[in-house]
């Protein structure tokens, strides 16, 4: 099932009355080992939030707490809640909750442009060759995570997870394989968790490892993006220490635009 398809569910699911609320689940092809896709919940939670927000407000800041696994193909629910509404800022909390329990929480910040004393343009820059196709990993199963098949990575540093590698960074470009309609902010979220984490090709053999919890900060401007873009990707490991790894990564579009900046704590199990 494509993105667009999954996006427009959870759209009308959120602005469906109680009683005429369709079901929301999500197929095994966006499966990541035991769970659904971080990337694809994180986003389609996101996407209910954004029905609830006026489009004059943008998304500044995106942060997820993964509470524990999505399982596929089982109907789950989102809640959204408006925690407050100023003259430029809104607050909103999502939550996907499966067999009543909280796994997914999403908090999003949303402002409007404001004239400002201070401009201070990023002007941090990548030196990665434009990507000619996906490179990334073959569908090898029960190892490859299903969800890669819809999200194209091309890497050019940084090694494979369970290598032995001694670097602890992954350099890319990642896009959708089928590109969808219109690439809004929910497709860059459900992108930019795409990569594995980068602290995992230190290891030697596979041990579980999950996503505890995410946070994106968006930067402005966006150019607006066409749905073959293909965005840089660099990700590097701050520290992993006690079974828990801190990594952070920047986000650019293809012309170079530093549009996000990810930081994830990662759970290990090794
Ligand atoms: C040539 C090379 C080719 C390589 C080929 C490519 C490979 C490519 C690798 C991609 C690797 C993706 C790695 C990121 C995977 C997410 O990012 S998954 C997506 C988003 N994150 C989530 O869904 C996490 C949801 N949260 C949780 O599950 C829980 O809060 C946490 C983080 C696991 C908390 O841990 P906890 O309190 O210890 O939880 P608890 O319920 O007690 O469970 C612990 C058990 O779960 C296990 N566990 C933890 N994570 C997992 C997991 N992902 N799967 C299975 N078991 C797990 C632990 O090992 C532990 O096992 P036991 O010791 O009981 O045997």
């Amino acid at each position: 099932m494509h993105i667009d398809d999954l996006i427009e569910a959870t759209n009308h699911y959120i602005n469906s009355d109680n009683q005429d609320r369709p079901q929301l689940s999500i197929p095994k092809e966006w499966a990541q080992g035991r769970t659904a896709y971080g990337g694809l919940t994180g986003a389609l939670v996101y996407s209910a939030i954004r029905e609830k927000v006026s489009n004059d407000r943008v998304l500044r800041s995106f942060s997820c707490n993964f509470v524990g696994p999505v399982t596929t193909e089982t109907p789950f629910d989102i809640e959204v809640d408006i925690l407050r509404q100023g003259k430029n800022v809104t607050q909103v909390t999502g939550k996907a909750i499966q067999d009543g329990n909280v796994c997914v929480m999403v908090q999003a910040a949303f402002g409007v442009s404001r004239e400002s004393k201070i401009n201070l343009r990023n002007t941090d820059r990548h030196a990665m060759r434009a990507p000619t196709k996906a490179d990334f990993l073959p569908q090898i199963p029960k190892i490859t995570p299903k969800f890669l098949r819809h999200i194209d990575l091309a890497r050019q540093g940084g090694g494979l997870p369970f290598t032995g590698s001694k670097e602890s960074e992954i350099d890319g470009w990642m896009r959708f394989t089928d590109p969808p309609k219109a690439l809004t902010d929910a497709h860059l979220i459900a992108l930019i968790d795409g990569w594995p984490p980068a602290t995992l090709q230190m290891l030697k053999w596979p041990a579980p490892a999950s996503t505890m919890s995410w946070n994106i900060e968006f930067v402005y401007p966006h150019f607006g993006f066409s749905p073959e873009e293909w965005f840089a990707y660099q990700v590097r490991t701050r520290q992993a220490t006690d079974g828990y790894a801190q990594t952070e990564a920047n986000i650019w579009d293809s012309k170079g635009q530093l549009i996000a900046i990810s930081r994830q704590t990662i759970a290990v199990f090794d």
